[in-house]
């Protein structure tokens, strides 16, 4: 492993990133801005099918923000502090292709937020999740207290947000906050083989599905409905959408080549 706070690998098609804060993880302001340049990175590399993010060592995903800067910050300072690694984690839930969060150890504060800003989470068995931040007289200040109960009920992630309690694996799957727990030691395997599965399908249909869900999310179904066939108009006119339906009736796995 490098001295870098963040590690960035590819698997063919698939983006590897890496959070390496030793002891848990946490946010510090080296690993935010060498985290901004990675996902920087992916968005101008052309290509890629999947986003992994996952976190070094045993004990946590990421363990949250760096608390030691608390004190330092006053209101001045605190709105830059949050906004700065709110647009990061919008950055990454805006990547054309799917991130796929995997959770090996606990994601608290800062990293609960920032495993919400990815698309799917596949949590190790042994990892807890939770938005303690109340515990420090703060707010979740990553965008917790939006997508949270966007993501599981209002009156779940008012719950979590409001007692700070931390939820374990199976918890977190039975109110859907997680998509997946596998063993502690298979966490990234899973999500590898995940991304590898998506790798497969249309890059196109994959990317406009994304995008369609998540900017559907802000509109009413009718809006949404005709975002969605606009989406899928768009995509009749590609050369997947041609290979896609050869290859089915050839009864031959496609061959799609993003255009
Ligand atoms: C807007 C966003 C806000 C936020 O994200 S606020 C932060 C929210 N997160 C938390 O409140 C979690 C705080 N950490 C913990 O609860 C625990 O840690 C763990 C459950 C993650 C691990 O517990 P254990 O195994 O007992 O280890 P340990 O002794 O508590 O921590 C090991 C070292 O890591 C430091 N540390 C832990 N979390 C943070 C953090 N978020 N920011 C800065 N340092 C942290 C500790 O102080 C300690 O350090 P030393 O070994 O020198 O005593």
């Amino acid at each position: 492993m490098s001295e870098n706070k963040v590690d960035l690998l590819f698997e063919n098609e698939i983006a590897i990133v890496t959070l390496n804060n030793p002891p848990v993880n946490a946010l510090d302001k080296v690993l935010i801005d060498e985290l901004d340049k990675v996902v920087k990175e992916l968005k101008m590399k052309e290509g890629l099918r999947a986003v992994i993010i996952t976190g070094a060592g045993e004990k946590a995903f990421v363990a949250g923000a760096d608390i030691s800067q608390f004190p330092n910050l006053n209101r001045e300072l605190g709105i830059p502090f949050v906004r700065k690694q709110q647009m990061l984690f919008q950055e990454i839930s805006d990547l054309y292709c799917p991130v796929i969060c995997a959770l090996n150890g606990h994601a608290l504060g800062g990293g609960l937020e920032l495993a919400l800003a990815c698309d799917i989470r596949i949590a190790s068995v042994k990892a807890k999740f939770g938005v303690p931040e109340v515990s420090l007289g703060i707010i979740p200040g990553l965008g917790g207290t939006q997508r949270l109960p966007r993501l599981i009920t209002v009156g779940y992630a008012k719950k979590m947000i409001f007692s700070g309690e931390a939820i374990d694996a199976q918890e977190a799957y039975r109110i859907g906050l997680v998509e997946k727990i596998v063993e502690h030691e298979h966490v990234l395997k899973e999500a590898l083989k995940l991304a590898e599965v998506i790798s497969k399908k249309g890059p196109l249909g994959v990317a406009k599905a994304k995008v369609t869900i998540n900017k559907g999310l802000e509109l009413n179904v009718c809006e949404g409905l005709l975002l969605e066939a606009n989406n899928f108009g768009d995509l009749c006119e590609t050369n997947d959408k041609n290979e896609g339906a050869v290859a089915f009736f050839e009864k031959r796995a496609p061959e799609f080549k993003g255009n």
